[in-house]
């Protein structure tokens, strides 16, 4: 029997000036599902995460989360609603800790007040301790985020997101520029995080994708061109053609 679905893409386009980055997309993702979205550059990959997040707004077509269109919503709503989104640059705070970190992103760490009247209860601590623990760093809550690594920096935005326990979790190439050792270990997180969540992931790292991807959905201009098992989708002829035969 197939999990219940979380996200449901149907007939989606954008159009910037006459052009479709995204063209009548179809894509259905299920729960406790890890996707991977690849295809070549300009096939429209980032723009489908801007579109599920709201950065960008959808000219037709429907994005149903559970039972929320996101179509409709603004982008903090679409958050609320439980979806998260890692951007392919960092955006953590370098010169605070990593604890303050994740303590600003627990849900309402952000008051209109700023981060100066959030009160840290013992709940907040442990869920703290908790997220520092499944993203590598709990040895590392009292460095300035600045004086991590590059991976460490990237684990350290995840866990900025796992800590508002988004359902959906998107990340736009998590393992660029990352060690072999730190690859394997994001893997091993992916793993784990899907467990309860769902996690859609924009790569280009193959060996990354075998690692990681329950399917494999590949774009081209805009149009889904594939979609399966990894195993499936590399002997795809059109696959190898537009993208994994360069
Ligand atoms: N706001 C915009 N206005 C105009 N064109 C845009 C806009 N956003 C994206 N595009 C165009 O849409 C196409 C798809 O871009 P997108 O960044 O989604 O591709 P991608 O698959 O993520 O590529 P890459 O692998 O290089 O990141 C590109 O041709 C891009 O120039």
């Amino acid at each position: 029997m197939r999990a219940p679905i979380l996200l449901a893409i149907e007939d989606l386009t954008v159009s910037f000036d006459g052009f479709k980055a995204v063209d009548g997309l179809n894509l259905y993702v299920e729960r406790n599902e890890v996707r991977v979205v690849i295809g070549p550059n300009g096939a429209g990959k980032t723009t489908l995460l801007d579109l599920i997040c709201g950065k960008t707004k959808a000219t037709s077509g429907s994005i149903r989360f559970r039972d929320t269109e996101l179509t409709k919503l603004a982008e903090n709503n679409i958050v609320k609603a439980g979806v998260g989104r890692k951007f392919q640059t960092p955006s953590i705070y370098e010169n605070l800790t990593v604890r303050e970190n994740l303590q600003l992103s627990y849900p309402g760490g952000r008051s209109v007040f700023g981060s100066l009247f959030f009160k840290v209860t013992d709940k907040v601590q442990s869920r703290v301790q908790e997220i520092a623990e499944e993203i590598f760093l709990a040895d590392r809550l009292d460095t300035s985020a600045g004086l991590l690594s590059h991976g460490q920096k990237q684990w350290l935005e995840i866990g900025m997101l796992l800590i508002q326990d988004p359902e959906l979790l998107m990340l736009d190439e998590p393992v660029a520029g990352m060690s072999v050792s730190e690859r394997e270990a994001t893997a091993d997180l992916l793993r784990r995080i899907s467990k309860n969540r769902s996690v859609i992931v924009i790569e280009h790292d193959m060996d990354f994708v075998k690692d990681i991807a329950h399917r494999v959905t590949v774009l081209h201009q805009g149009k889904l061109l594939a979609e399966g098992k990894m195993d499936d989708v590399q002997k795809n002829e059109k696959v190898i053609e537009v993208y994994l035969g360069h």
